[in-house]
């Protein structure tokens, strides 16, 4: 048996390997077909009735003749010398549809079993042309009506097979048939006495089981766009990869919670009558496809599927009385058994007191009244809440045979949700222990598939970065990802991956990841736009939806807590080199790393204070294990102590400031160095670290340079030449004292509430022996007196600046995230 999809025949292309792979089948043996509607005929059949239903008689006949006009294209590059003779079999066959049409226009009414023979056009086109086709070149084919053979109720839209009755007129329709390749319209059927049905949306594949099974076929190819069932929509999960091979235990989990590959009753047919299932690529034919029966995988491969149900809508009915004796969960799936709604998940509470019901989205407010009904007494008691439904909802759902056997499945599953700040509305594990449901909003559909995909089925975690800023340090961290992204990967099992990138003026965002290599230019040739935090908002929504998003500052820029807090509010992490929202006011900070907190996100800056060197995360250390830090003192700007080992060289005060701005070691403002601004909010961070409600304010600030007057930078490098001599002079009277120029910060917690400073931040001569004396180049210290290091400071020294040191630093902190993720 043989099922080709709309996706196998609704273009020349495909339609001509249709044609060939029959033809090379039925010469090996017994071949029976069954084809869908043309491309996406049926949605089109459903557009027709619904402008049909709205008295748009002219739109519903124009979407009949573009039926039309794809059959007669098709057929007629495949049989150009039948062409005329087959379109005219065409209008004749859309005849019947088109007057249809007409009289839904009068009425304004379309009901189930009108619907259902509007719909029946799409498959009778189909199969009969295929058949045509298939004779024209040389594969003798006749047409077989499955309206006479598959008999069904009559729940028009979802038809329910009656089994016996249909495999009777299978058997006997088989003795009488030839050796022509039957080719019969998938999806629909008709009731006993006639009145054409349909099985539900993509029940061809169910015409065929039922037909394999009447008939004694061996196996059934479902023949599709895609090499096989994948472990998830690759419409939704680009990783998905197609299963090799599936037990029919699986295949039916899947179809039964909505995998749109299998109608949910195709399995059952099937492993009645022991027949194996293989879904192939049309346009690929020598690829195996998956193949699913009674074995499954023999060499313990089990990749885990995440199937997706879309256009849903979630009952919530809640019990206000504590009583057992309104039996909840059978009273609502009878009354909507009676109402023949199809129910795709149920929830009850542990004490029955709550029930979650999942149905068709289009049935919702008809399974609402239905409900409403039956609870009616109980309502109007009050013992029952008022129903609540939630629309559209997506069902959601892992499925692997040895899902039983593994440990923390649900955890994994749901902690994947949580991450990306998916709700869960509802859950369900079945008794079989080889799936897991849940329910999300419709929004969060492609989300939700792709975390709960990597979770179960990628062997790296996937990280979403979007960084702001390409200077001194998002230059370095662009190309430092560049350079270890491979590695990470491999080695570490971290898949970083940069979706947005960011300047002032600019922003180039592709949810797929940006391709690294010329990304600097790319962002150079996008229009200008600003003010940039605002135009940034809504890529934060993009970037939400993605896996493990983090925003990374990189800029020195100032404003952005509002968008740190815009992120925050989405479930993004931010990891920030800057330093200006750590130095707003007390509250303002504290409302900021607040909203951090309550979103679970983390907020990370270990680089704000000595670049890469461990200071914040030692000190929150120090913190968190209940030492007391009495003292600490630190040399925290690498750029003025660049300057002052060259100042003490004999470099004049200009040309080492130069210096220092060109090999990145200043701020992209080198005056907010020389201020000591800097390096004052370094203190201010370090002092906030232990809880200190300061401010800039409170710091006692001695400026290396005055910059006051200096209205520009040109300006300011005008002025400090004139300073040159005074500068040299100073470091002459150090040396004279036998001490060298340093700029140092001191924190003394204990002035706290003394009205005396407790951050103190200046230049000083400092003797020998002292820390910071042998300082080289650009090195940074930071030595913390506490209770426990009382003799022997616990000091941290090392290259303090430079955009390298940093980046990597910035790039430690992002993996701190997505190694907390992996619970590593
Ligand atoms: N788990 C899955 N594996 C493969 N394809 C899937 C899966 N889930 C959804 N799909 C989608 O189903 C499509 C094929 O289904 P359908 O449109 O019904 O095809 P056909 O017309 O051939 O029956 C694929 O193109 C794919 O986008
Ligand atoms: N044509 C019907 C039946 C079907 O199964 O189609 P397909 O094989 O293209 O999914 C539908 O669109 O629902």
């Amino acid at each position: 048996m043989m099922k080709f999809g709309g996706t196998s025949v609704g273009s020349p292309t495909r339609l001509r390997q249709v044609v060939e792979l029959i033809g090379k089948h039925a010469r090996q043996g017994p071949l029976a077909v069954v084809v869908s509607a043309m491309g996406d005929t049926t949605d089109w059949l459903l557009d027709a009735a619904h402008l049909a239903t709205e008295g748009d008689l002219e739109g519903a006949l124009a979407v009949a003749t573009r039926i039309a006009d794809l059959a007669k294209a098709n057929a007629a590059a495949l049989a150009p010398g039948q062409a005329t003779a087959l379109a005219e079999r065409v209008d004749g066959l859309l005849a019947p549809l088109r007057q249809l049409l007409h009289g839904v226009s009068l009425t304004r009414e379309c009901s189930a079993p009108t619907r259902d023979r509007v719909l029946s056009f799409g498959e009778l086109v189909s199969a009969t042309l295929l058949a045509e086709l298939l004779t024209a070149h040389r594969t003798p084919a006749t047409f077989r009506d499955a309206r006479q053979l598959l008999v069904t109720d009559d729940r028009f839209g979802a038809a329910r097979v009656d089994l016996v009755r249909t495999r009777e007129r299978l058997q006997a329709a088989r003795e009488t048939w030839g050796v022509e390749v039957p080719v019969l319209p998938g999806f629909i059927a008709a009731t006993p006495d006639g009145r054409t049905t349909t099985l539900g949306r993509n029940g061809s594949d169910y015409t065929a089981a039922l037909v394999a099974q009447g008939l004694g076929a061996s196996e059934v190819t479902v023949w599709t766009d895609v090499l096989g069932l994948h472990t998830a929509d690759p419409e939704l999960v680009t990783d998905a990869y197609p299963v090799a091979h599936l037990t029919h235990g699986e295949g039916l989990e899947l179809a039964a919670v909505g995998a749109r590959m299998l109608h949910p009753r195709t399995m059952i047919p099937l492993i009645e009558s022991g027949i194996s299932l293989r879904i192939r690529n049309t346009m690929e034919p020598e690829h195996p496809g998956t193949l699913i029966d009674a074995i499954g995988s023999r060499d313990g491969q089990r990749p885990a599927c995440i199937a997706t149900r879309e256009d849903l809508a979630l009952l919530g009915i809640e019990v206000r009385k504590l009583s057992d004796q309104f039996q909840l969960g059978e009273r609502v799936l009878a009354a909507l058994r009676e109402a023949r709604v199809t129910v795709w998940m149920t929830a009850q509470s542990a004490n029955g007191q709550s029930l979650a019901v999942v149905v068709p989205r289009p049935d919702a407010e008809h399974a609402r009244s239905v409900l409403v009904t039956e609870l009616a007494q109980e309502l109007s008691r009050r013992e029952v809440e008022p129903l609540e439904v939630r629309q559209p909802v997506t069902l959601l759902t892992l499925v692997a045979e040895t899902m039983g056997h593994g440990v923390n499945v649900a955890g994994r599953f749901f902690s994947a949700l949580g991450a990306v700040g998916v709700n869960v509305r509802a859950s369900a594990q079945g008794a079989s222990s080889r799936s897991l449901s849940c329910v999300v909003d419709a929004a969060d559909t492609a989300v939700a598939a792709r975390t709960t995909h990597a979770a179960f089925n990628l062997a790296h975690q996937q990280v979403s970065l979007f960084v702001l800023g390409r200077g001194t340090v998002g230059g370095q961290l662009l190309a430092q990802l560049r350079a270890q992204q491979a590695l990470l990967r491999d080695r570490h099992g971290i898949a970083l991956r940069v979706v947005g990138l960011a300047d002032s003026k600019r922003a180039l965002f592709d949810a797929a990841g940006l391709t690294l290599d010329g990304v600097e230019a790319r962002l150079e040739g996008v229009t200008p736009e600003a003010p940039q935090a605002r135009t940034l908002v809504p890529l934060l929504d993009a970037l939400r939806r993605l896996p493990v998003p983090i925003l990374v500052d990189c800029t020195a820029a100032g404003g952005l807590e509002a968008l740190y807090t815009e992120a925050f509010q989405r479930g993004i992490h931010v990891v920030a080199a800057n330093k200006k929202p750590l130095a707003l006011p007390w509250e303002a900070r504290e409302a900021l790393v607040d909203t951090a907190r309550r979103n679970h996100v983390a907020y990370h800056y270990e680089t704000t204070v000595a670049s890469s060197l461990p200071v914040i995360d030692t000190l929150a250390n120090l913190v968190r294990t209940g030492d007391t830090v009495r003292l600490i003192t630190a040399s925290l700007s690498g750029s003025l102590g660049f300057i002052c080992n060259e100042l003490t060289a004999g470099v004049p005060l200009s040309r080492a400031v130069r210096t220092a701005r060109e090999r990145g070691f200043t701020e992209p403002d080198p005056r907010e160095d020389l201020s000591g601004t800097d390096v004052a909010r370094k203190a201010l961070i370090l002092a906030r670290e232990l809880g200190l409600p300061l401010s800039l304010s409170d710091v006692a600030l001695e400026p290396f340079v005055a910059t006051d007057e200096c209205a520009s930078v040109d300006s300011f490098f005008q002025v400090l030449a004139t300073q040159d001599a005074a500068y040299a002079e100073r470091v002459a009277r150090c040396r004279h004292a036998g001490t060298v120029l340093r700029y140092l910060a001191r924190i003394d917690p204990s002035k706290a509430g003394t009205g005396s400073p407790v951050i103190r931040v200046g230049p000083v001569g400092v003797e020998a022996g002292h820390p910071a004396a042998d300082l080289r180049g650009s090195e940074s210290f930071v030595s913390f007196t506490t209770t426990r290091h009382s003799d022997f400071p616990l000091t941290v020294r090392g290259a303090g600046a430079g955009g390298a040191v940093t980046a990597s630093g910035v790039l430690a902190d992002i993996l701190r995230i997505s190694q907390t993720l992996r619970g590593r």
